[in-house]
Formats: structure tokens, sequence, C-alpha cells
């Protein structure tokens, strides 16, 4: 019932060229068998519409502001992302709590302006590798789903898509087992079915945190695991072409 989706972060890398490169290869290789997304630095943006105009490939902004307009030096709005046909948002990845700043405020403002300008946003969670050996994986998880879930209420949460990426799997080549990613995916939607049943049934969860083609399958097969959010091998166009064919549904 839950339709998978795989999402490229290109973080800050690539060019026009290689962008170009990079979209010919995945547009001839993907199979079309899930949702996909790609989020390329906000300036590419333009270049992503054009490509990718009539296809089934979505794009979006790596992060935006919450404010409508104004004295936000260097800061993208909805309106702008909208003009050139953005559908998804991400938000609060780690890197941008990490080194920008977002605290869980932050990131619940960011996805209420989202949804509020119609569009997808893909909330990103995740413990670092202190809290997880510390044992409090599940209490920082429900703690940024609980920011976001207070402003928005469960029923937002059909159209949220969460992804949760542990901090110390990304980039790192470290990926959390399957039956790690499992656990921490079903206590999620756990923790959304405490307040609304049908509504965790449908919402996706992500997994993202060095996803390759070698681990996709197994990740994807787990029961509440939705797809992923690729970085690194998303700049790979074999490598995020056989990801996104291992995603069935
Ligand atoms: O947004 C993507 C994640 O940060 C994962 O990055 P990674 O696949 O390079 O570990």
């Amino acid at each position: 019932m839950r339709r998978l989706l795989v999402a490229a972060n290109w973080k800050m890398n690539g060019d026009m060229s290689s962008n170009a490169a990079l979209l010919a290869a995945f547009k001839a290789g993907f199979n079309g068998s899930a949702d996909t997304a790609i989020f390329p630095p906000a300036v590419y943006i333009p270049q992503l519409a054009d490509s990718l105009k009539g296809s089934a490939i979505a794009y979006g902004v790596q992060n935006i502001h919450f404010e409508e307009k104004g004295a936000f030096t260097g800061e993208t709005n909805l309106a702008m992302a909208q003009d050139f046909g953005c559908q998804y948002i991400l938000v609060g990845h780690s890197e941008r709590r990490e080194l920008f700043g977002e605290t869980n405020a932050i990131v619940a403002k960011k996805v209420v302006a989202v949804l509020a300008a119609g569009l997808i946003p893909m909330l990103c969670i995740g413990e670092t590798l202190e809290q997880r050996e510390a044992g409090v994986t599940e209490q920082i998880c429900k703690e940024q789903i609980d920011a976001v879930l207070t402003q928005v209420g469960i029923k937002a949460f059909e159209k949220v898509v969460i992804a949760y990426e542990p901090v110390w799997a990304i980039g790192t080549g470290k990926t959390a087992s399957p039956e790690q990613a499992q656990d921490v995916h079903s206590f999620i939607r756990q923790l959304l079915a405490a307040e609304d049943a049908a509504v965790a049934a449908k919402t996706r969860i992500l997994y993202g945190g060095s996803v390759k083609a070698s681990s996709a399958q197994a990740l994807f097969g787990q029961p509440d695991i939705d797809g992923g959010l690729v970085g690194g091998a998303s700049l790979m166009a074999e490598e995020f072409v056989a990801i996104c064919n291992a995603a069935q549904g």
C-alpha cells in the first residue's frame, strides 16, 4: 500500500556537465519501479526542471526558509522552489542540524511552511553514534518527530515523508544492518500508530546512510523500510540506477 521512494541528495556536489551526464544516465536506466526524487544544489534546480520535464522523476531543494520573503540573505523560499516545479523539500538533514544550527523547533517551522505550500517535506531524523551508544536512539527519534507532530498534527503525516538517517552511517560506509534499521523504522511507525494507525500505515519511512546497490535490496525488503535517501552513491549513475531499480513497489 505504500509505494517505495528513492531520493538522491547530491549535497554540495556537481556541475552543469556532470549533472547532465548523471540525469541522462538515470533517465535511461531507471525502470520506474518506485517513486524517485532528486535534491541537487539549489542553483541547479532550473537545470533539473528542464531536463526532467515530462518525466516522472521529481526534484526539490535541500533546504528552505520558512518565511515567505524578506531580508534573509542566502536563503530560498517556497514560492521560489515552486516556480521551478519542486515537489519535495528536504528538511532537517543532519548536516543542517549539526553544521548550521537547525534545532527541532526550526525544523518544525520548516515542515509547517512546506505543508502549507502544498509540497512534500522529507523530514530527516536520526541519532549520532554517541547517542546510539548511550542507548537513547529511540528517545532522540521521538523528540525529533514530536517537535513536528505537535505543530502539524498526525493527519499531516499522510504526506510527510520521514527519512531515518543514523548520523553514524552517513558518508561513513557503515550502513545500518537491515535489522538495525528495521527496528528503528518499526519504532517510528508505532509512534505514529499510537496517534492514528491508519495514518501510520500510509507514512513513508525511508532509510539513509551509506546505501549502496549491494545493500539496497535487503534494506528495502524490510517491512517498515519504504525506500532510501541516498547521498554519495547517488552521484554514481550506475550505482544509483541499481539502487532505484532494487526498490520494487
Ligand atoms: O541525505 C543523504 C544521507 O546523508 C546519506 O548520505 P550517504 O549515502 O553518503 O551516507
